[in-house]
């Protein structure tokens, strides 16, 4: 029986750019908010897949500019907070601040989970700018859960108000999600957040065991947009942890809708879980890298999945999407 209110923040534009190859337009950004809002869902975060300053020829050009959707979601917006993704490196303070500008109350930091110390002086500005701040520790398969909860450790130090076990992949098992918030839980002082992808089919239970080992804040996204095989449903999990007893605030039956009429006609497939996205899964590789794998399989004649595997043998993590069209071609020359 749960005892705590789970905070579901829902990342349908923001994860689910990568989905739609960041063609959001103002129109879907004011259609989703609209209904995600009214739903009750309390956090919602809307930027370009890769977060702010993302829009660029490695990781995909965005459509509309990630300002005018940021702006039009803080429009629309009558309850839930907006939120930003910031990964630095690939974001600067100077996008921060202007999506601060524009009306933005929470950024979510990511680093790949062994580089926590590169976003230091971005927790700095966002506490000095008011911004209620989460740290997002990417790809956390990649470290053992001691020392992933030391770089959660150095996150809290800087100013994050909740630090997330990001499972980028989606190739974690239940036990390596409570293990890891088992670890953080015994040196942070701050909540946990979990963010699932479901390319092995364990999203939902992924968040139940993350939940059931102490994490109140889950990411989701509606009928599960997101990059690879997407994220753990809202709606899904809404209907779970009213079967287990947690409060979420979210109405099942508008968040369901929201899903059906709202989301659903603008996904440019449906999520299920391929071939491409299963290797993922099994590789323990980026899941943003799938749609790039795609397009470089056809590029060069090659199995997306063989791309993948040696992705995932070389250990590739976010922002190594330039490595993709190099193992492509390296594959189709030694296919002579
Ligand atoms: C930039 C990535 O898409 C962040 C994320 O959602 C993940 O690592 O998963
Ligand atoms: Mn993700």
């Amino acid at each position: 029986m749960g005892e705590q209110k789970i905070r579901i923040m829902d990342t349908t534009l923001r994860d689910g750019s990568h989905a739609v190859r960041h063609q959001f337009t103002k129109e879907n950004v004011r259609q989703i908010v609209q209904a995600l809002d009214e739903a009750g869902v309390p956090v919602i975060e809307v930027t370009h897949g890769d977060g702010l300053g993302g829009s660029t020829i490695q990781y995909g050009v965005s459509l509309v500019d990630e300002m005018e959707l940021i702006e039009e979601a803080v429009k629309t917006s009558k309850r839930a907070k907006i939120a930003a993704l910031l990964l630095p490196g690939v974001g600067t303070k100077k996008e921060l601040m202007q999506a601060k500008d524009i009306g933005i109350e929470m950024v979510r930091i990511a680093t790949q989970c062994s580089e926590a110390d590169v976003s230091q002086q971005h927790f700095g500005l966002a506490k000095e700018l008011g911004l209620e701040t989460v740290g997002f520790l990417m790809m956390a398969h990649m470290l053992p859960p001691e020392e992933l909860a030391e770089q959660a450790r150095l996150m809290e130090s800087y100013g994050a108000d909740t630090v997330y076990i990001v499972d980028s992949a989606g190739t974690m098992m239940p036990d390596d999600v409570s293990d890891r918030v088992d670890a953080l839980r015994k040196v942070l002082q701050i909540p946990i957040g979990f963010h699932g992808h479901n390319n092995m089919g364990l999203a939902i239970g992924n968040s139940i065991a993350a939940i059931k080992a102490g994490a109140l804040n889950i990411d989701t996204s509606t009928r599960g947009l997101g990059a690879g095989s997407g994220n753990t449903q809202t709606e899904v999990l809404v209907g779970v942890l009213s079967r287990l007893g947690y409060e979420t605030g979210i109405d099942l039956f508008k968040i369901m809708d929201a899903a059906e009429y709202i989301v659903n006609p603008v996904m440019h497939d449906q999520m299920i879980i391929n071939r491409d996205a299963l290797t993922i899964g099994c590789m323990g590789v980026y899941s943003t890298f799938l749609i790039h794998a795609k397009n470089a399989g056809e590029k060069f004649g090659v199995d997306p999945r063989n791309i993948l595997m040696e992705l995932g043998r070389r250990k590739a993590v976010a922002g190594q999407e330039d490595w993709i069209l190099d193992v492509a071609a390296e594959l189709s020359e030694m296919k002579g």
